[in-house]
């Protein structure tokens, strides 16, 4: 169930204070900041408010925070902007991009405190530390889950050469409450509610892909944020609701290839709000037919021994989307190019703090809070 609001414990100095942004992205008052205070106030908010620019966000107060709108996405990236999605949470990549940490934390505004079986709040932002902070065993599964968690190890035959793992790329949370089903689903189980807490933290086998929700979610930004673009959705476009889905299945098939760890599990957090299932139906349409082809792509991509970093993997990515997925939808032909304009803009954002001829001159965010 979701927590009361009276706070568990807090750690005396949270972990990577200075080296973790949250990002929000929403269309809302930040009102659920207030159950979240005891475990976000330490940490710098980026907070990409999607829709209408005009509208005021009303952040509550006391948190230290930099909020960016449609005409700030405009203005700093230029003509580069088109590769940010509108009306769609997909925007929150934008946030990504503009971090200077090196981790990040993702959480939508409908998320709040949960509950574990003990009755104790969880701190998910602690939890997805730990996953991020501790290595990865993509090469050989242990199947007493994490072994680098309290009171578990390697169990018999896990091989001694495979014990150091990985580091770890991606930490992909849970949820009670409102499950992330998708559309067809949420409309056959209207009533279905997640209550089952399974207290494990597992790597992702190598070779394997997942459905990554954007909801509850953390990376380390120096690993792998060149390929956490979430894709062009929302307003204009021909899908919704696959962003996190693809921002997953390409990142999943880097860290395979640059031997990187992707974990799932612990954290949950009460996920409070079913989203319309006919909205998300028209959103989603597109992609539960096309993803019959997408999954066979990223199953069968290879990467040339000349790609050595993220951003070399991610623009030869592209050049695979285009060829191969091109076929099944011009869609992809623009997503394609939408990929080279996010590393484009990844790469000169972090270079300078400014994207292509617009240069605006960005502050690393002006602090608009506390
Ligand atoms: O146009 C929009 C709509 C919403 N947002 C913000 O995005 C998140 C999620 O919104 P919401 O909770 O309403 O939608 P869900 O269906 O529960 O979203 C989850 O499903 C996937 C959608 O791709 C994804 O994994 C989750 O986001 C909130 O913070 C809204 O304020 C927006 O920015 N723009
Ligand atoms: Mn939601």
């Amino acid at each position: 169930m979701a927590g009361s609001g009276s706070y568990g414990a807090v750690p005396s100095t949270p972990l990577l204070k200075d080296e973790l942004d949250i990002v929000i992205p929403t269309i809302r008052n930040l009102d659920f900041l207030e159950m979240w205070r005891p475990f976000f106030q330490p940490y710098h908010l980026i907070i990409v408010q999607d829709g209408d620019p005009s509208k005021t966000i009303r952040v509550p107060e006391g948190f230290d925070y930099e909020l960016y709108n449609r005409n700030d996405i405009n203005r700093i990236l230029g003509p580069k902007a088109n590769c940010i999605s509108f009306k769609d949470s997909a925007c929150r990549c934008f946030g990504f991009l503009v971090s200077r940490k090196k981790y990040i934390f993702t959480i939508d505004d409908d998320c709040f405190v949960a509950k574990d079986p003990s009755d104790k709040e969880i701190n998910a932002l602690a939890q997805h530390i730990k996953n991020l902070l501790s290595p990865s065993t993509p090469f050989f599964f242990n199947t007493l889950y994490d072994p680098f968690c309290e009171g578990a190890d390697f169990v018999r035959g896990y091989p001694f050469s495979l014990r150091e793992g990985v580091p770890t790329a991606v930490s992909h949370g849970l949820w009670l409450n409102i499950p992330d089903y998708d559309a067809p689903t949420q409309l056959v189980k209207p009533l279905e509610r997640n209550t089952r807490y399974v207290d494990a933290v597992l790597t992702i086998p190598k070779g394997t892909l997942f459905p990554m929700c954007g909801m509850n979610l953390a990376f380390n930004r120096e690993l792998i944020g060149p390929a956490m673009y979430f894709g062009l959705m929302g307003d204009g476009q021909p899908i919704g609701r696959y962003d996190d889905m693809w921002a997953g299945w390409c990142s999943k098939v880097i860290c395979d290839y640059l031997g990187l760890g992707v974990k799932t599990g612990l954290p949950y957090i009460w996920h409070s709000k079913a989203s319309n299932p006919f909205a998300n139906l028209k959103k989603e349409y597109n992609g539960i037919y096309w993803q019959e082809e997408i999954i066979p792509f990223f199953q069968s991509v290879t990467f040339p021994k000349e790609c050595t970093t993220v951003q070399k993997c991610y623009i030869e990515l592209s050049k695979q989307v285009k060829a191969k997925l091109g076929k099944l939808d011009s869609y992809f032909n623009k997503l394609a190019d939408s990929m080279v304009a996010w590393i484009e803009a990844w790469n000169e954002f972090s270079a300078s703090g400014k994207v292509g001829a617009a240069a605006a001159e960005v502050p690393n965010g002006p602090a608009k809070g506390k």
